[in-house]
């Protein structure tokens, strides 16, 4: 049996730079990991490909053939032919449509583990096309490190080595899919939007040179995704009221939010103080990588 994690995904930053041809929203963002995640096996077996799922969000993210491990399996098998397949088990921990990739990384493991069993390489080409075709954030959890992401997910940087940074990340429970939110951005296809350009992102940033260039960073999503779940106005409230909170912000499209702290000690102390106050909210400290 081969395992393998399926971390929670973070946008540091995430800017819309405007809306493509063919309909997809062109971005740039910092993308970096917590150790928060989701855990998938795998087992070869020549006659079967299944899911078997458990954990506290499965009903959430559903056990049939849309699941995404089960897509990125199908589609890579159809890529390939005589792929060994096989029975994938996942432990379901992440809050699902939250802003957090965890389907997405999800589907991305699911290519590592088979890549793996197939003795293929873990960036044959075959890989990366149907990472992007399942999703537009499985490529950059294919190889779970921080870096930049453009284009609609395609455009990958190098890996930065990022300080350490203790992190505390906040679900208020509001489910958000994240077309909608895309689209209320209101962008016609070709269309340009304001903005100041991203911060250029050393390969090996000190902390507070990267909190600078995070502070002049932004998530273009977060106003279109308070305004469908409020809740999350009340979550960034909350991080920002943290004793130390250097930085907090919404990732992806929401509704979870990260904030940066400058010592593990305050983050856990925020992170205890936010489970008091919200016991239904979903409440992790991580450290980002
Ligand atoms: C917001 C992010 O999470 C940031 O990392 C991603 O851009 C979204 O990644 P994802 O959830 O894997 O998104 P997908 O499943 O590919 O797309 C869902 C829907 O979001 C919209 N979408 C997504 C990505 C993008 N760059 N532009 C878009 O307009 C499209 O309407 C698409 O139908
Ligand atoms: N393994 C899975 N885990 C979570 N959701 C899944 C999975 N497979 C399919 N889904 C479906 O995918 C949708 C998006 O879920 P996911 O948790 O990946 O969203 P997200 O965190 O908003 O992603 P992103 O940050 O990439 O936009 C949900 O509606 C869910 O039903």
């Amino acid at each position: 049996m081969l395992t393998t994690r399926a971390p929670a995904k973070i946008n540091l930053t995430l800017h819309v730079l405007g809306r493509r041809e063919d309909g997809y929203h062109a971005l740039e963002s910092l993308v970096a990991f917590s150790g928060a995640g989701d855990t998938l096996s795998f087992t070869p077996d020549d006659d079967a490909l299944s899911l078997d799922i458990s954990g506290p969000t499965s009903s959430a993210a559903g056990a049939g053939a849309d699941n995404l491990v089960l897509r990125a399996a199908r589609r890579l098998a159809e890529e390939i032919k005589g792929l060994r397949l096989g029975r994938f088990r996942l432990d379901k921990r992440l809050p699902v449509a939250a802003g957090i990739g965890g389907g997405s990384s999800d589907a991305a493991a699911a290519l590592r583990l088979l890549a793996k069993a197939n003795h293929l390489a873990p960036d044959d080409p075959r890989i990366r096309e149907v990472a992007r075709a399942i999703g537009s954030d499985v490529p950059v959890c294919l190889d779970p490190r921080a870096r930049m992401m453009r284009g609609a997910g395609e455009t990958l940087g190098e890996p930065i080595r990022l300080p350490l940074l203790p992190a505390v990340l906040i679900n208020p429970g509001a489910p958000v899919a994240t077309g909608p939110v895309f689209a209320a951005l209101g962008l016609r296809p070709g269309a340009l939007r304001e903005g100041a350009a991203h911060a250029d992102i050393a390969a090996r940033p000190g902390a507070d040179e990267l909190l600078a260039a995070l502070a002049k960073g932004r998530n273009d999503l977060e106003d279109a995704a308070c305004l469908q779940a409020p809740v999350i106005v009340d979550a960034l409230a909350m991080l920002r009221g943290a004793r130390g909170c250097r930085l907090a912000r919404m990732s992806g499209s929401g509704a979870t939010c990260f904030a940066l702290f400058s010592t593990r000690r305050e983050a856990v102390r925020a992170a205890s103080v936010i489970r008091a106050q919200h016991p239904g909210w979903w409440v992790k400290t991580a450290v980002l990588r």
